[in-house]
């Protein structure tokens, strides 16, 4: 038996890159045992990954916890979110899933929110204005290039659906994942009937939407699980609510999370519904909103262009006027999903240094341009900005942070917000306790300020100014080149 304080529960993040399995004292927080185990990631035209990949490698996090996994008594996935995952009558994928970041369906985003009343209607209706990122634009994207896919599909779910039923066996998932689906009205926290039958899609297939604190099932017999049968399962929620819980954040407390995708986002009391389309309006996986805005291009660009130029991440150079703009997966904020790198500004004395630099800067740009549509008026402009993801552990990623944004930033200690996020869900479930609380009482958001310093309005200029002299460059579709 562990020297645990209480119970034990397991909370895991099945991102983009990798499963990541956290075994927790539910009294106090600390992390007893940890797992984590890669994915793989198509590259070229599309981003797929085998929903299978992510059940093995769950197993595989789950046995390098070793004994304290079997003693787990809740456990709660957290995922990356709208990702389609379309099963056939036994369960089994019928194809690889889409994922957030594969750019196809833009299209049919665009045909989507003109074909129904316009980006007012979408912000109104579902609290977003439909991007590539949506699963709803990734459903109609696969019904005119793969109908028989469609046609063999007998359900359909978000990666934490997906393991959430291989644990329980019951289609099911939460407001927060569901409402970056598009086909979820956060107007009525319901599945907006008007719209699937737009896309041909029959409610019938989804899962069912488990409230905030219900349990969504229980472990069934399986031999590949360190899981007693009968070990409670919660409702789990997307990558971004569940570090929202993680946290125990409070409303008008800023995030920037630096992992495959870039995001910024808040808790907020009123139910976002931005026309834009710049923030995405997600309900967060308790019962109040998280605005949030969503880059494609951030840690694994900005790693790119240091593996390209042959340096260490860290080997930035202050003091050049070099402008990268490092959208190499299309770009989701700003709204340009056919766009790709662009550089400007090089010198015969532009060192790599000052390139990889320009990098992180064009990747912050962006997060930071959607800060203030994230958050309400009456937030505290110098309140912390909360640093969260893997490349929160960079000097340069927090130095660049600090010096763009111009406001304090904290880096808290607890590395896997996410899975403490889903680890505080399933403790919720033991206790009774709001997950929000929970984190607050295992005080997840501890960590070092870096004090604000001036914010560098010269490089932040000339980044808006590239980007809007260079927009018919980057909108310019394929077809187009
Ligand atoms: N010490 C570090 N400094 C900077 N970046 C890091 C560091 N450690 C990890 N990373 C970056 O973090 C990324 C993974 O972050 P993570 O939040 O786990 O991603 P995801 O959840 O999208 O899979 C990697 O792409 C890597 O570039
Ligand atoms: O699309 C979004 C949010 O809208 C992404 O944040 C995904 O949820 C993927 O997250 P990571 O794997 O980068 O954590």
């Amino acid at each position: 038996m562990s020297a645990a304080e209480g119970p034990l529960v397991v909370g895991v993040d099945t991102s983009t890159q990798s499963t990541k399995a956290l075994v927790v004292d539910a009294a106090t927080g600390q992390v007893v045992a940890s797992g984590q185990a890669p994915h793989t990631v198509t590259t070229g035209a599309g981003r797929e990954s085998d929903p299978r990949q992510w059940w093995d490698a769950l197993c595989e996090a789950l046995r390098q916890c070793g004994d304290a996994a079997h003693e787990a008594a809740a456990v709660s996935i957290g995922g990356q979110q709208h990702g389609l995952v379309t099963l056939d009558e036994w369960g089994e994928p019928v194809r690889p899933a889409l994922l957030w970041n594969d750019v196809r369906s833009a299209p049919q985003a665009r045909r989507l929110t003109e074909e129904l009343g316009g980006a007012e209607f979408w912000a109104e209706r579902t609290g977003s204005v439909p991007a590539a990122s949506f699963t709803v634009t990734k459903w109609a994207w696969l019904a005119e290039h793969e109908p028989e896919a469609v046609r063999a599909t007998r359900a359909v779910r978000l990666p934490h659906d997906y393991l959430t039923e291989r644990l329980t066996g019951q289609g099911t998932t939460d407001r927060g994942d569901a409402s970056g689906t598009g086909w979820w009205a956060s107007e009525s926290e319901s599945y907006d009937a008007g719209i699937l039958a737009h896309v041909g899609l029959d409610p019938a297939l989804l899962p069912r939407v488990v409230r905030s604190g219900e349990v969504a099932g229980t472990v069934r017999d399986s031999h590949e699980l360190p899981f007693s049968k009968g070990t409670l399962v919660a409702a789990g929620t997307g990558d971004n609510a569940a570090a929202a819980l993680g946290l125990g954040l409070r409303p008008g407390t800023p995030v920037m999370s630096l992992g495959t995708s870039g995001t910024v986002y808040a808790v907020s009391r009123r139910r976002p519904a931005d026309p834009t389309g710049t923030v995405a309006g997600f309900a967060d996986a308790r019962g109040d909103w998280l605005p949030l805005a969503c880059t494609l291009n951030c840690t694994l660009a900005v790693d790119r262009v240091a593996a390209l130029l042959g340096l260490d991440r860290e080997a930035v150079e202050p003091g050049a006027a070099v402008t990268l703009l490092p959208f190499l997966d299309g770009e989701r904020t700003p709204d340009l999903p056919h766009a790709s790198g662009l550089l400007h500004g090089l010198r015969h004395d532009t060192s790599a240094g000052q390139l990889l630099q320009a990098a992180y800067d064009g990747a912050v740009h962006s997060l930071l341009g959607a800060l203030d549509l994230v958050l309400d008026e009456d937030a505290d402009p110098s309140a912390p900005l909360l640093l969260i993801g893997g490349g929160a552990r960079g000097t340069a990623w927090q130095q660049t942070v600090r010096r763009l944004s111009g406001r304090p930033v904290q880096v808290p200690e607890a590395k896997e917000l996410v899975a403490l996020g889903a680890a505080a869900q399933a403790a919720g479930l033991l206790t009774g306790e709001d997950p929000a609380a929970v984190a607050r009482r295992w005080d997840t958001a501890r960590g070092p300020v870096l004090e604000a310093v001036e914010r560098d309005e010269e490089t932040l200029a000339r980044i808006a100014g590239v980007l809007s002299d260079a927009a018919p460059l980057l909108e310019r579709s394929p077809q187009s080149r």
